[in-house]
């Protein structure tokens, strides 16, 4: 039974509206706030990311370059980036899928194929929401912390990629109020056409809420409410949301309308 075997919030091309899509939008926040709470467990182990950790034979770069392109390698091989909901970090010399395709259904124009903001999601994650995460310290743990981050950063990318997916609903479902401004080739008409202030609050609002019960302290003898010692600071997620997954996400969904009478 296909409903049975969708998962809440998927839905295939006639099922889709912007009722499950956001729905899906939903339910990775607690993916990508239960990964954050996972890479919260490891002090921030800066060799990880310094060239000069690891001389490792045939490769140049710090650690979690390697450990991130050998992954892609191996998940490419696996049939991952056939999934049009993934997007790879290092694109470049992907091996091809060895796994039979999968008949995903045909939702996006093609034009979805080349958009990939993952270099601004990686800056923003080294630089701006892994210092606010990690503890200052180092235990070692290189590998465990390289494929944390991963887990984050595709948790992340799916998120802001599936951007792609709000905009093709938002599209057929007014395609005369967008037409003219993908005409103009209207960025700005675009993102005013596709912005929801109150749904942007919710969602800032709910996260912060998820994240005091995903990353609270649970004792047997203590009601939920009185923790204050979280493993991620709530507040930090509604940052991470408002200043970055928010805007990344708009700026998918204006590069996707560019294209989307092409
Ligand atoms: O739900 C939508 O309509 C979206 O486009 C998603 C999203 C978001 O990133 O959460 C982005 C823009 C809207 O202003 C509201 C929310």
């Amino acid at each position: 039974n296909r409903n049975i075997r969708m998962a809440k919030g998927k839905a295939d091309g006639n099922e889709m509206t912007l009722e499950t899509v956001r729905d899906s939008l939903i339910r990775q926040e607690d993916t990508i706030i239960f990964s954050l709470v996972e890479r919260a467990k490891y002090p921030i182990n800066s060799p990880t990311y310094h060239e000069s950790y690891a001389s490792i034979p045939g490769f140049s770069g710090p650690l979690i370059d390697f450990f991130v392109k050998e992954t892609e390698a191996l998940q490419a091989k696996a049939g991952k980036y056939q999934n049009p909901e993934e997007r790879p970090f290092f694109p470049d010399h992907l091996p091809s899928s060895l796994v039979p395709p999968y008949e995903y259904p045909l939702i996006l124009h093609p034009a979805a194929n080349s958009i990939n903001v993952n270099k601004k999601i990686w800056d923003m994650y080294f630089n701006k929401l892994l210092p606010m995460l990690a503890a200052p310290g180092d235990d070692g743990n290189y590998a465990s912390t390289a494929s944390s981050d991963l887990f984050c950063l595709q948790a992340i990318s799916r998120r802001i990629h599936y951007g792609n997916f709000v905009a093709e609903v938002k599209f057929k479902d007014a395609p005369k109020d967008y037409e003219p401004a993908i005409r103009a080739q209207d960025r700005e008409a675009l993102m005013k056409l596709l912005t929801f202030e109150a749904v942007e609050k919710m969602v800032v609002e709910r996260v912060e809420k998820k994240t005091m019960t995903f990353a609270q302290e649970v004792k047997l003898n203590s009601s939920s409410g009185d923790n204050t010692n979280y493993k991620v600071i709530p507040s930090v997620v509604a940052q991470l949301y408002q200043d970055w997954i928010m805007p990344l996400t708009k700026l998918v969904e204006v590069e996707y309308l560019l294209r989307r009478l092409d």
